[in-house]
């Protein structure tokens, strides 16, 4: 081929790539006009409009049927999107999570829900029950654990209160920043931050910044948003945090372990149901006798099912009683997963079931 030949099949492609992506286009109106319409038909019947279990399996199949062709994670991603954009054309999903803008809570609000969403980021972990709860928001966002810090005990006390239900789980990975207005080191008085952050950060603050006093605020974000007007703090914030307060990277991924990853819980009012990979989250108490919680613990064990977390939490009301938060795979409607729960409920003073949702993908 010599240079013209190049050139005009250069042309050639390009207008075909122009037909292509108008095709796209095309096939995107049809798609958010017809899901409008699927819409209207899901509020005549009277059921939920957002139905997370069909729209993880249209993602699914899409992926099966590209058999590895278009790259996968972007294949992923763009039909997440498409998805999550066209649900708008039904209704505009109300979302509150921890706030303020840019906290790890709304990048997972963000992962869980797309870009297409109205979040309403609240003050504080039981803001964000408060809202849900009462209806002004469809679904709230909120940290269960994190793989270094442990529990969030607002988050597991919260459902002593409030009767909501886990429908989702998202996992982020966390990694900090140390911020400021200059990126200058010499100009730190004080670092800021959530006490997760500032204690994920120990060991890097002591050997790089020992005689400067730290301070716990209510959030990562918080912390960006005030080191966004005093030049004299520093805030332990992720790189989200850093481009929305305009705030530069004294030092990036500050964190003393790395591979740390923070699970969120997104709550409702109604648990989905089974995809075939859920897990189901349980809150009891038991009796203050020889043998109580192995008995509890023997009825999965007997069932083979997976426990994948258990953790007590002081009973507020009386002082050394205890109730115990459990994470187990499937799905509460997963026949050997009923049938121990009925079978607990005996044995257990007090039982809740928190929810069944499809595990969330770790990476
Ligand atoms: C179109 C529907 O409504 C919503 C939108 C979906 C989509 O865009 O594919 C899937 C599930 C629902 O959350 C449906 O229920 O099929």
């Amino acid at each position: 081929m010599d240079k013209k030949e190049i050139e005009a099949r250069l042309k050639e492609l390009r207008q075909e790539i122009d037909r292509v992506d108008r095709t796209i286009l095309d096939c995107l109106k049809r798609r958010y006009s017809i899901v409008k319409e699927v819409g209207h038909l899901k509020r005549k019947l009277g059921v939920e409009v957002l139905d997370l279990n069909r729209e993880r399996a249209v993602i699914k199949k899409i992926l099966e049927e590209n058999q590895g062709i278009f790259p996968e994670n972007s294949l992923k991603a763009i039909f997440l999107e498409i998805v999550h954009t066209c649900r708008t054309a039904q209704e505009l999903q109300k979302v509150a999570y921890l706030g303020p803008e840019a906290t790890f809570s709304h990048m997972a609000a963000l992962k869980f829900f797309g870009q297409a969403a109205n979040f309403l980021p609240q003050e504080s972990v039981l803001d964000v029950f408060e809202e849900t709860e009462s209806g002004r928001t469809k679904f709230g966002v909120v940290p269960v654990e994190n793989s270094i810090e442990g529990t969030v005990s607002a988050t597991l006390d919260a459902f002593s209160d409030y009767k909501l239900k886990v429908c989702g789980e998202v996992f982020i990975p966390v990694s900090h920043d140390l911020l400021n207005q200059t990126g200058r080191k010499e100009d730190i008085k004080k670092v800021i931050s959530h006490p997760h952050a500032l204690a994920q950060c120990r060991k890097w603050l002591r050997k790089n910044l020992p005689s400067v006093p730290v301070e716990e605020v209510s959030s990562t974000a918080f912390a960006a948003r005030w080191a966004a007007v005093d030049p004299s703090v520093a805030a332990i914030a992720s790189s989200l945090a850093a481009r929305t307060y305009h705030l530069q990277a004294v030092a990036t991924s500050i964190e003393d372990f790395h591979g740390n990853v923070t699970r969120f819980w997104v709550i409702g009012k109604e648990s989905p149901g089974p995809t075939g990979k859920d897990k189901t989250s349980l809150f009891f108490s038991i009796s203050d006798r020889p043998g109580a919680l192995f008995e509890v613990l023997s009825s999965f064990a007997k069932r083979q099912i997976n426990l994948s977390k258990i953790e007590s939490r002081p009973a507020k009301n009386e002082p050394w009683h205890y109730f115990f938060f459990l994470d187990c795979d499937g799905h509460i409607k997963d026949q050997k997963v009923k049938e121990c729960v009925e079978e607990i409920s005996k044995i257990c003073v007090r039982i809740e079931w928190l929810g069944s949702y499809p595990a969330g993908e770790e990476n």
